[in-house]
């Protein structure tokens, strides 16, 4: 049977209010202003690595790995403390996964959001027992767009062929280096057009995605 491989943040859930929400806490922490809501979503998808970068830059911080560190870790204890209060399912994802998972797909994740968080999210929504793998932005020293954790998630799922799905820039350049074929939903944190992504197949409702991914296996 074949697998297939999800991307979390802008793909399967909208994420960005409890990312907002726990940047902010960060900031409150030390008497900062808050960023909006547009702010944090538009530096979310290279991990929080990068988002904290983000961050800084847009307070017109210089980089400072000391100050840097310290930023992560404490939006990591606020995020890891609430990651799923603000988040909401795309729809039709749960009944997507189930028609998959039914169907004898084999079912992984590969987001840069850190693996424990992502775990305690798929678990809050109910849908942690579809998914045979998680490979987060903290499994391995590389990150999407290296092809190499997409490759390690196909890997686990032991089977062939293996397609991902993705919302952003980063997820179809991470398809393109890791050789898979790649479903694009249209409505997650992506900043390109369309046309600027390569891709095989794009989606902007869940419902749809089934008949897509059964479509790219021909
Ligand atoms: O956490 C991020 O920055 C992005 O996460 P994603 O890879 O699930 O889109
Ligand atoms: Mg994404």
């Amino acid at each position: 049977m074949p697998g297939v491989v999800f991307d979390l943040d802008g793909t399967l859930i909208h994420s960005a209010p409890d990312i907002h929400a726990a940047v902010n806490r960060t900031l409150a922490d030390e008497g900062a202003d808050p960023l909006s809501l547009a702010q944090v979503a538009g530096f979310i998808g290279n991990g929080v690595p990068v988002l904290l970068q983000r961050v800084m830059a847009a307070r017109h911080e210089a980089p400072d790995a000391a100050r840097h560190a310290d930023l992560v870790a404490r939006f990591m204890r606020h995020y890891e403390a609430d990651p799923a209060t603000l988040t909401t399912i795309y729809p039709g994802v749960e009944a997507a996964l189930c028609h998959l998972a039914g169907a004898g797909w084999k079912i992984g994740l590969c987001t840069n959001k850190p693996a424990a968080a992502s775990w305690k999210i798929l678990e809050h929504f109910g849908l942690s027992e579809l998914f045979s793998v998680v490979i987060g932005g903290d499994s391995l020293p590389q990150r999407k767009p290296d092809p190499t954790p997409l490759l390690a998630a196909a890997a686990e799922l032991d089977t062939d062929p293996v397609l991902f799905v993705g919302d952003s820039e980063i997820d179809a350049a991470t398809a393109l280096a890791a050789g898979l074929r790649f479903a694009l939903f249209t409505e997650g944190y992506r900043h390109a057009p369309l046309h600027d992504l390569p891709h095989h197949g794009l989606f902007s409702h869940h419902d749809d995605l089934p008949a897509l991914l059964d479509h790219l296996l021909i």
